[in-house]
């Protein structure tokens, strides 16, 4: 059997090293081309960029253009491994962009001293982009440089780990508690990790109908409750006036878990402690909180998901930001506000219902799929994503004012060559 760890090394460095390459758009093969695509050709679109900065969507690939920029703080569930580090995972967004969504992009890895120096490092270069996808930053920093960002910026400025795992989460979540005959608004929830993508987790959850004092959050020092002195401004804001301390009191049972911290650190024991029916999402990568196949050993009621590709009900960011941007670009959406988020979390939940497609069932090599307690969310080579995820987010950009274009008129999309019209 092939060594996994070999075969994802091999598979990254052959044929050639990388994940993406950039290809041209126009012919090169005369000296006529060469004097259109470079000098003097190429003075005309500056110039007309010059007299107004929105020529540069005629004449760039700006508008299809995306960002992925990470400082290395929090890359997946490794931890702060520096900028250069994280390059992997930022090619690997950009292969994402590409492949689901049709969307150009250039990972930029930044080493910075300082939150304030990152801010002004990506401000600086943020007008060449049509959009920047904040990666694996980690929290409490990420909160503030995105803030930041957003206010400097007047195109899309999103933090991937923030709300497209919450996006994506609050749509399984939804149709996971559907399926075990539970409801936001009463579930008992764990949250283990009080970092960016528990934080933004909890937050949706909330503005979808679960209540704030049902959540327990924990951090590396147990639970997040009132008496604590420790907490930064982001975890107070789920601070419960609890008894529980640590994880072991957390989860006696809970309804929901949901892993946002690292690996294994969720025991069969304890999963056993949960109420009828748990609903247990270990999303961290690449090794979730608990294993699927030690979850099910522990009990056969639980619905498990986890953040990766290899297993069933796979919730992760990838279902979320290419379409969530693909949207917003195609509205020239000066932001991506809590409507635009809402739209794709129903999109994305309401797609699940829907019988599967022979395209899906090939692509997994498997025969049947359907919603229940094996398959809550679309899988991410599900090409209806496309369409679904997108259309909702740019209505939802035009219909609260935030979209400079109006709804693409080349809408509904059915393959990523057709994101350009025509
Ligand atoms: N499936 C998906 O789509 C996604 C999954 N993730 C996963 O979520 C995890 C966190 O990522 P992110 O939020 O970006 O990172 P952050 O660095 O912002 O947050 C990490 C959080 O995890 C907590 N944590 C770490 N170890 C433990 C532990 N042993 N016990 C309790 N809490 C712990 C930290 O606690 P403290 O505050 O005390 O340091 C911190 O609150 C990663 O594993 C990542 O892969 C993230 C984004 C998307
Ligand atoms: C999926 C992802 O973005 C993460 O684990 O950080
Ligand atoms: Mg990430």
């Amino acid at each position: 059997m092939t060594d996994p760890k070999q075969a994802a090394l091999d598979y990254h460095s052959h044929p050639i090293p990388g994940k993406l390459s950039i290809e041209l758009t126009k012919p090169t093969t005369s000296a006529k081309h060469l004097a259109l695509a470079y000098s003097p050709g190429v003075a005309e679109p500056c110039r007309e960029i010059a007299k107004d900065p929105e020529n540069a969507y005629l004449y760039t690939g700006k508008g299809n253009l995306v960002a992925v920029i990470s400082d290395g703080t929090a890359i997946l569930g490794l931890g702060n491994l520096g900028p250069l580090a994280s390059k992997p995972v930022m090619e690997g967004k950009g292969v994402l962009f590409k492949k689901f969504a049709g969307i150009n992009s250039v990972d930029i890895e930044v080493d910075a001293e300082s939150p304030q120096a990152f801010i002004d490092t990506v401000a600086r270069i943020a007008d060449t982009w049509g959009g920047i996808n904040l990666e694996d930053i980690k929290a409490p920093e990420c909160f503030e440089i995105e803030r930041a960002l957003v206010e400097r910026c007047s195109i899309p400025v999103f933090h991937d780990d923030q709300h497209g795992t919450a996006i994506v989460t609050a749509a399984g979540m939804l149709n996971a508690l559907d399926i075990a005959g539970k409801s936001l608004d009463s579930a008992r929830i764990v949250c283990l990790g009080a970092g960016a993508a528990a934080i933004a987790c909890m937050k949706l959850l909330v503005a979808c109908g679960a209540r704030a004092e049902n959540i327990f959050m924990l951090d590396r020092k147990g639970v997040i409750h009132s008496g604590r002195e420790d907490l930064n401004q982001y975890k107070a804001m789920f601070a419960t006036e609890t008894e529980r301390r640590t994880l072991d009191d957390a989860i006696d049972g809970a309804d929901v878990f949901v892993g946002l911290s690292g690996p294994n650190l969720l025991s069969p024991e304890q999963l056993k402690t949960m109420a009828p029916n748990p609903v247990v999402f270990a999303c961290s990568n690449p090794d979730p909180e608990i294993h699927p196949t030690d979850a099910k050993a522990a009990r056969d009621d639980v619905i498990i998901a986890t953040g990766r590709s290899d297993f069933p009900n796979q919730v992760n960011n990838v279902l979320g930001f290419p379409f969530i941007f693909r949207g917003a670009l195609d509205v020239r959406a000066t932001g991506i506000n809590e409507e635009m988020k809402v739209a794709a979390v129903h999109a994305l939940k309401d797609l699940a219902r829907e019988p599967v497609t022979e395209e899906v069932l090939k692509a997994y090599d498997i025969d049947h799929l359907e919603f229940g307690r094996g398959y809550i969310i679309p899988t991410p080579l599900d090409s209806r994503l496309l369409d679904r995820v997108s259309s909702a987010v740019a209505q939802a950009a035009v219909d609260t004012g935030v979209a400079r274009k109006p709804y693409p008129a080349h809408y509904p999309l059915t393959s990523v060559d057709g994101v350009y019209g025509g």
